[in-house]
This record gives C-alpha cells, sequence and structure tokens, in this order.
C-alpha cells in the first residue's frame, strides 16, 4: 500500500483533554493491558454489525465481496501485531471525528474515575476503559505507534491511513485500499510481546469474545469456537451445546441441572440464557456472602460487558448463572449507569418472575428434579422471603418441608399441609431443632402425635429466621409448637392427674427448688408420657432462634432467655413428688435432686444443658439413692 503522491500528509493535533487522556492511559493503567485486544475485538465486531446493518436495509452502492469477519496476524521475533475486519471502514471525515477527538460524554466520567482510583492509591485498571467509551486508545497501553487504514463500504471510496503516536498529534493522509474495512497494526512494547504470542491471544479471545458472533481468526484459524447461543430460537438449542456452553461459562465440570432460555421482546428487550447448576457452588455452600458478588454476564448486543453482573437477579437468585445480552443499553455505557438504568431493573424484574414461575414448572413437572434444586438451594431462596416482598407468596409456594407425617426426605408445600388439615385445627404447627430425629424424640410434640396433628419438622438452620416471619398461610397462622400460647384443649395423659392440692403442691415445690432459673411453672396440657418440657412465652423467642442468634454474636457468654416448665401431673414421677411435698419432705436432698434433674433433663433435650459434669455427678447421687439397701 502506498500513500498517495498527489496529496500531503495532514498533521493534526489532539485537543487538550484528549492528551491527558492518553496520557493517563500510556502512563497510569497497569492491571489488565489485555484489554486492547477486547476493545479492538469488540470495535471490530461492532463494525461488522454495521455494515451487515447497511448491507440489509440499502441495495445500491455496497461493496458487498467477502466474509464478514476478524482477522489477527503476528509476528513473534518483530512483535508486530495487525487486526483487520471487513466491516464497515471509516471516511476521513469520520477518522478524525472518531479518533482524533473525545467527543463521548463518557470520556470525562473515565476520567474521574481514573482519578478517584489514583486518589486512593489503587493500581489503575485498564478494564474502566471498556466502561467508558474510550475502548481504542487503549491500544496506547501497549505500543507507541500505532496505524489504522481504513475504507469505508461505499463503492469507489477512498481509502485512508491515519496515524498517532499517541502524544499529541495524529496524521492522516490517503492511501489505497483494496480492501473494504479496517486494519489496525502496531508494533508490541518490549515488556508486551506476550501478545504476539498466538496463545496467548487466544486466551484473551476466549475469555472475553468467545461469543462475538463474527469469526475471530489468527491466521486462517478460527478461535471463537462457540456462536451467541442464547441469541438462537429456543428449539435450535442441542443439550451437548448448552451444556458445554454452562461449563464454559460457570467453570463447573458437571452439567447443569437445567436450562431456562428466555427471549422478551417489549418495552425491553433481552435474550438471555440462564442455569440452575446441580449442585450449589463451593462458595455459597460456606458463604451466602459470597452471593453479593455473583450476578450472569451481561452482554450489550453480543459485547460481553460485566462478567458477574449484580444488578441482573435479586442476591437470592444469583446462584443461577448464565448470560443476558440486551440491545437497549448502549455499548459504553458505564458501571454506574448500567446500576442506575431503569432497563436493568426491569430486566431484573421480568427475569426474577420468569425464574420463580420456572422453578415451579420444575416443581410440578418434574418432582425429582425439584428435589434435587431444592436440597441444594432451597436454603439461598429463603433468603428471598425477607427481602423480595412482591415475589413473596410465590417464594411461600415453593417452599418444602419434612413433617411428622412425611419420611425422611420426603416433603410437603404450605398448601398441602393446609389442605389436608383435619377439621377444627386452625393453625398450622411448626417445631425447629437440629436434626428430624431430635426433634421427633421432643416432648412437645406428644400432644401432637397423640391427637395425630401433622407438624412440620424444620431443620435448615435459616428456617428459624425466615419461617416465623410468614405469619400465617391461607389465613392460618403459623405457630412453633413449643410456644406456651397454643390453645390446646385437653388430651388425656397416659394415668391419672393430680388433683388441685397436689398440683399446687408439687408446683411449688418446683418453684421452690429451681428458682430464677425458669420464669414459671405451669401444669402441661400437651404431655402425654413425659413428666416434664420446656415451652417458651408468648413473646419470647423460639430456642432454635435463640440459639442461632447466640451463635452469630460474639458475646457467647449472651444468657439464655428463661423457659415455662410444664409439668405432667399424671405421671408417676410428678405424682410422686407431690406426695413427698404434701408429707413435709421438700428438703429432702434426694427430692431436690430429682426436680433438678428432671429441669436439666429438659434442658439436655433442647441442648442447652451448660454443665453435664453437674448433671452427671447428681446422676450418681439419684442412683446411689435408688440403689441403696
Ligand atoms: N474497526 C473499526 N471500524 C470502524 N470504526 C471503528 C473501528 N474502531 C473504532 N471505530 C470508530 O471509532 C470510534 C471510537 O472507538 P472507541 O473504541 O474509542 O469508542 P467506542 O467504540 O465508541 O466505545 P467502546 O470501545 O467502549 O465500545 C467508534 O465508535 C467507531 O465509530
Amino acid at each position: 500500500m502506498s500513500s498517495n503522491t498527489t496529496s500531503p500528509v495532514r498533521e493534526f493535533e489532539y485537543k487538550a483533554e484528549m492528551k491527558q487522556l492518553l496520557d493517563l492511559i500510556v502512563h497510569s493503567l497497569y492491571t489488565h493491558p489485555e484489554i486492547f485486544l477486547r476493545e479492538l475485538i469488540s470495535n471490530a465486531s461492532d463494525a461488522l454489525g454495521k455494515a451487515r446493518f447497511r448491507m440489509l436495509s440499502s441495495d445500491e452502492g455496497l461493496e458487498r465481496s467477502g466474509d464478514l469477519k476478524i482477522t489477527i496476524t503476528v509476528d513473534k521475533e518483530s512483535g508486530n501485531f495487525v487486526i483487520e475486519d471487513t466491516g464497515i471502514g471509516m471516511s476521513e471525515d469520520e477518522l478524525i471525528s472518531n479518533l482524533g477527538t473525545v467527543a463521548k460524554s463518557g470520556t470525562l466520567g473515565f476520567m474521574e474515575a481514573l482519578k478517584e482510583q489514583q486518589k486512593e492509591g489503587q493500581r489503575l485498571d485498564a478494564n474502566l476503559i471498556g466502561q467508558f467509551g474510550v475502548g481504542f486508545y487503549s491500544v496506547f497501553m501497549v505500543t507507541d505507534e500505532v496505524t489504522v487504514e481504513t475504507r469505508s463500504l461505499e463503492s469507489g471510496s477512498q481509502g485512508w491511513r491515519w496515524k498517532s503516536s499517541g502524544q499529541g498529534s495524529y496524521t492522516i493522509e490517503p492511501v489505497e485500499r483494496e480492501a473494504r474495512g479496517t486494519r489496525i497494526s502496531f508494533t508490541l512494547k518490549e515488556e508486551f510481546k506476550e501478545f504476539a504470542e498466538e496463545y496467548r491471544i487466544e486466551q484473551v479471545i476466549k475469555k472475553y469474545s468467545n461469543f462475538v458472533e463474527y469469526p475471530i481468526c489468527i491466521g486462517s484459524r478460527q478461535i471463537n469456537s462457540m456462536t451467541a447461543l442464547w441469541q438462537r430460537p429456543k428449539s435450535e438449542l442441542k443439550p451437548e451445546e448448552v451444556n458445554e456452553f454452562y461449563k464454559f461459562i460457570a467453570n463447573d465440570f458437571k452439567d447443569p441441572l437445567d436450562y431456562l432460555h428466555v427471549s422478551v421482546e417489549g418495552a425491553v428487550s433481552f435474550k438471555a440464557l440462564l442455569f440452575i447448576p446441580s449442585e450449589a457452588p463451593m462458595e455459597l455452600l460456606y458463604n451466602q456472602g459470597a452471593l453479593e458478588k455473583r450476578g450472569p454476564q451481561l452482554y450489550v448486543k453480543k459485547v460481553l460487558i460485566q462478567n458477574e453482573c449484580r444488578d441482573l437477579l435479586p442476591e437470592y437468585l444469583r446462584f443461577v448463572s448464565g448470560v443476558v445480552d440486551t440491545e437497549d443499553l448502549s455499548l459504553n455505557v458505564s458501571r454506574e449507569l448500567v446500576q442506575a438504568s431503569p432497563v436493568m431493573a426491569k430486566i431484573k424484574q421480568i427475569l426474577t418472575s420468569k425464574l420463580l414461575g420456572w422453578f415451579d414448572t420444575i416443581a410440578k413437572e418434574e418432582p425429582e428434579k425439584f428435589r434435587t434444586f431444592y436440597n441444594a438451594f432451597g436454603t439461598i431462596l429463603k433468603i428471598g422471603l425477607n427481602t423480595d416482598f412482591t415475589n413473596r407468596d410465590k417464594l411461600i409456594d415453593l417452599l418444602r418441608f419434612e413433617t411428622t407425617k412425611t419420611a425422611e426426605g420426603e416433603y410437603v408445600t404450605l398448601k398441602q399441609y393446609s389442605e389436608r388439615m383435619a377439621e377444627g385445627q386452625t393453625e398450622i404447627y411448626y417445631h425447629s431443632g437440629s436434626s428430624r430425629a431430635q426433634m421427633l424424640a421432643h416432648p412437645n410434640l406428644e400432644y401432637f402425635k397423640k391427637r395425630d396433628i401433622e407438624v412440620l419438622l424444620l431443620s435448615d438452620p435459616v428456617d428459624v429466621f425466615v419461617i416465623p416471619s410468614i405469619f400465617e398461610y391461607d389465613k392460618k397462622p403459623l405457630k412453633s409448637i413449643e410456644k406456651a400460647e397454643i390453645d390446646m384443649s385437653t388430651v388425656e395423659p397416659e394415668g391419672e392427674r393430680l388433683g388441685a392440692e397436689g398440683t399446687v403442691g408439687v408446683i411449688s415445690l418446683f418453684k421452690e427448688v429451681l428458682g430464677d432459673r425458669i420464669a414459671d411453672v405451669v401444669e402441661s396440657k400437651r404431655l402425654v408420657s413425659s413428666p416434664v418440657t420446656l415451652v417458651s412465652g408468648k413473646d419470647a423467642m423460639d430456642s432454635q432462634f435463640e440459639k442461632m442468634m447466640k451463635m452469630m454474636s460474639k458475646d457467647a457468654d449472651m444468657p439464655a432467655s428463661k423457659k415455662i416448665l410444664e409439668v405432667n401431673t399424671a405421671h408417676p414421677i410428678i405424682r410422686n413428688l407431690a406426695g413427698k411435698h404434701a408429707v413435709g419432705l421438700s428438703t429432702d436432698p434426694v427430692v431436690r435432686a430429682a426436680v433438678m434433674q428432671l429441669f436439666e433433663s429438659a434442658l439436655l433435650l433442647e441442648g442447652d444443658l451448660e454443665s453435664v459434669a453437674d448433671y452427671v455427678s447428681r446422676m450418681n447421687e439419684l442412683v446411689e439413692a435408688a440403689t441403696r439397701a
């Protein structure tokens, strides 16, 4: 390509603002220098998109020959780098306005952001470049001089060469250029010669531009093997292909549990391909806080804008991975603008509702799959109950519970529970504890077993935070069975109850021995076969909830709130103690030890017994007394 000798090379000065910007790019950006390649590819892909559009929308005067593609050619020895596209190209005026000035509104924002970072003493991140629409200039991070040769796709148009060292000026001259589109060439600075290695370029392409919809070739080899799957109609998606895509974007080695293809046209338009992983990712298993940083990838017009976009889904749905691609945002939108954009808010709202609907469909149509899903992500979903009030009812219907009437690992919904409640039952009962076995052994269940009333068994630690906040389902209040307020019509205990006098006596004995370790002692209506049990007062915290609070609080010595002790006045032990009291043996050490032991056994069942040593030594005293000749 020779320069046209009849036209002089014209030199242009950059404006002061532009000089400042270039200076920042050359001297201040340290992290992610590979961004330059993403930016050049993104510009090339835009240019190809515009060319395709022009070709589709007008018939005449355009050069249509050749494929729409991007070709990269490198020379390892010299560090020469060339990227060429067959896109729309630029006229002289376009070159001047596009590559010579900073007319973009994003640029000032970019400089501000860089200055902010600099103030905070951070290493400046080239990633910012893409967010502010000054992508082309990132090339000055890796080279001292750039040549752009370009020719517009209008038939018979003149070719132009633009050249700059990014210092203070650039030159433009006409050239003879046969090919349509743009060719950008430069020599890499010594420290960036890695980008003249094919493997390195391939890495960067795979990382940022794998789903650009035009071929990106190094020489004649196409690197971006996959197309933008989400852009295809759902019916054309092959499961193997979709699985491969998932593994690539989610860095998972297993196939996803399921995927959802979304295509929305209307007030906002976007396409999405979303995945439920087959297992909860490690980082989420141990740290739900990690949700905050996750999110699907955001593409704008098939160009990757953000890898983990937090604004597309509410936190409790961010275990879902995938891609969202919209035409309704501008490519050079900044992160702050993405966040504040009404487009994003709308997409988030639509996606949330689609996802919840999808989970519900899985539940109805593929119960086994739903069980796997719920076991892995149920706990995370529950976060939504206290954060997403718009979708609360949908979330409540997705909840699953084991109950006293299900087998282990079998679930019911609140709807099922409520529909099979016996006549006369007006409340939904739950019991929380650390395991199913421990919960089933609890004396507080005796009443419900005897009356054949189903009780939800909550063993997920987060349940105690979320389930009570449901308050009621289908107008039926949810009640913890350990609350003293539950209205229990008397169920017949095993054996005969004490008379009024005996009851008053034994209660006063318990009160006197236990003193301020207990809030109150009352006659139990719920116990059938156990002598005593502990319950919480109407306004007291549920004991499981209290335990969680204690675990989370720094104050490990936080005292447990006092419980109400219920005594079963038909139980032989209680009757015996009433007898001792009646004959004036309240101060007998064995009687007192027996009372204390009953109380501490109840604590033990709750998991609240503090001194096991005292408990065991008292037990030995009692055994000794019982075995005394
Ligand atoms: N390969 C190309 N072919 C045609 N025009 C190009 C090419 N590269 C850049 N341009 C033009 O130069 C302009 C400036 O590019 P630059 O990368 O600085 O910003 P941008 O592309 O608008 O923003 P961003 O890089 O964030 O998408 C582009 O908008 C485009 O008009």
